[in-house]
């Protein structure tokens, strides 16, 4: 195979290009070299060749498990989706003439039997968008000679015995799911199967699975099982994981790619209120009258939002017409930290939200682009029994983010306890702080295109400290 597929570096990549909540755009883009894991991304990057990544979702369980019925039922609940199914039997080496007379000496269910480089290769190409060639394999000739053509798609499902055995192919996916059926049913079914559809003896049937089905179940498959994210057991017949399962796909299709690597990355469902308050704040021209107010109006939206992420507990209180409302109460245990001196302007929105909020600041000195130093701090003294909203409108580089957080994990913080609340965020930013802290909950409004040369964030708002504060050259 020519490439190995890079998964992770590959998504992070393609993910860092244009994504307007929802809305992706062809062209006009400023895309990411790999440098940009580093925050360095350069505006002269322009690429043309975007393509939504697509959302991968393997299934792996023994044969006869009902890995292809889980499929099917998926494709068919996500029926206003682009769903394509890749099988791994389609990898199948084909047998040559010494291997068919010997066939029963064939392992089938050994991880060589399989073309990975082959099936690498092909889901490459269908996460860069491209239509590939399948081979169809027969399971009667033990040959594969014709192929089928399979489009680039929304969401592709890649399901087979040994999915998970190859680390390369594990990292192309973005959900895992493991089919756990009893051994006596995925035997009942294999013999019903390839008696029927296969034409083979049941003698045949069993040897082979006493001699190798069985045994590489237990050496290849079943050790597997780890890496799942979800394992279902009765396959297709467990119609609530199989629902359960739907509603995520739904939710991470609606979502910017980030949000797929990322699961402590949370982009507000956008609307076209908040797209026309983003037009205007992004807008030169835009009045500072209109420039604060619209910021306001968004930045209550962020706060409003991070404090869903806190937690509560629930509480039974009597209304006026001497009913029970079972509801809950809020966490009381919060602080605001803002980021001198663009973090201040959310301080209201979390007054306005937070009844008497003790709020804290921290000033970051930036000399150059790497130099990030830290110059002022006061933070409320029993910070670390506190869940902490950092607020800063803008996560460029990433480097006064990380400073501040550090700042507050050596303060005694736990990183989970933090949420960081921002206007936009630039994708660079995002890998550096929710690689470094996957535990921390990142807030924000918008994904950015990138950085420019001089790490500015684009398209951006400008410096944002100037237009709301009105310390600008207007
Ligand atoms: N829940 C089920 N109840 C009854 N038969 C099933 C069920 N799930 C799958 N089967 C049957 O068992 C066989 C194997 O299922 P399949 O989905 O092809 O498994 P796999 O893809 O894991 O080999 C098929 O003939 C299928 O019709
Ligand atoms: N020519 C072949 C190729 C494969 N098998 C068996 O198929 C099983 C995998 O397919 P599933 O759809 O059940 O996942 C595997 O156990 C192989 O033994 C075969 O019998 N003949
Ligand atoms: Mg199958």
């Amino acid at each position: 195979m020519g490439s190995t597929p890079k998964s992770v570096v590959d998504m992070i990549e393609a993910s860092s290009k244009v994504h307007y909540s929802g809305f992706h755009m062809n062209g006009h883009i400023n895309g990411v070299e790999p440098s940009a894991l580093q925050g360095t991304t350069s505006a002269s990057a322009i690429s043309s060749d975007i393509q939504r990544q697509p959302f991968v979702i393997g299934v792996a369980g023994g044969a006869a498990s009902g890995k292809t019925s889980v499929c099917d039922m998926i494709i068919q609940q996500l029926h206003d989706q682009r769903v394509v199914l890749v099988n791994q039997d389609s990898f199948y080496h084909s047998l040559t003439e010494e291997e068919l007379a010997r066939v029963h000496e064939y392992n089938f269910d050994h991880p060589d039997a399989f073309d990975t480089d082959h099936l690498l290769s092909c889901m490459e190409k269908l996460r860069q968008g491209q239509a590939v060639d399948i081979p169809k394999y027969d399971f009667k000739t033990y040959k594969s000679s014709v192929s089928r053509r399979v489009n680039p798609s929304d969401v592709i499902l890649l399901e087979g015995i040994l999915l998970f055995h190859d680390p390369r192919v594990r990292g192309l996916m973005n959900m895992k799911i493991f089919v756990d059926t009893d051994a006596d049913v995925r035997l009942a079914r294999r013999i019903k199967r390839d008696t029927s559809q296969n034409d083979r003896d049941i003698g045949t049937v069993l040897d082979q699975y006493s001699k190798f089905v069985k045994p590489a179940f237990d050496d290849f498959i079943l050790p597997t099982k780890k890496y799942a994210d979800i394992i279902i057991p009765r396959g297709g017949d467990n119609h609530v994981a199989i629902d359960l399962i739907v509603q995520h796909i739904c939710t991470k299709l609606g979502q910017h790619d980030l949000c797929k690597i990322y699961p402590n990355l949370y982009v507000i469902q956008s609307t076209f209120q908040i797209r026309g308050m983003h037009t205007l704040i992004r807008d030169s021209q835009t009045t500072k009258h209109d420039f604060v107010f619209y910021s306001d109006r968004l930045i209550r939206l962020v706060v409003e939002h991070g404090l869903g992420h806190l937690p509560f507990t629930e509480m039974q209180v009597i209304t006026p017409t001497g009913s029970v409302y079972s509801g809950v109460d809020f966490c009381k245990r919060l602080c605001g930290v803002s980021v001198i001196r663009s973090g201040e302007s959310m301080e209201n929105a979390l007054r306005a939200c937070c009844k008497g909020i003790k709020i804290g600041k921290i000033l970051i000195h930036r000399e150059g682009d790497n130099g990030q130093q830290l110059v002022y701090e006061k933070l409320p003294n029993d910070i670390s029994e506190r869940h902490v909203l950092l607020l800063d409108p803008i996560l460029g580089t990433g480097n006064s983010a990380v400073q501040a957080i550090n700042l507050l994990i050596s303060k005694g913080v736990p990183e989970g306890n933090i949420i960081f609340l921002n206007l936009i965020s630039a994708p660079q930013g995002v890998h550096v702080v929710c690689k470094k802290f996957p535990r921390l909950k990142i807030v924000t409004s918008e994904i950015e295109h990138g950085l420019n040369e001089e790490f500015r964030v684009i398209p951006g708002m400008g410096e944002f400290g100037d237009r709301y504060f009105g310390t600008d050259d207007d």
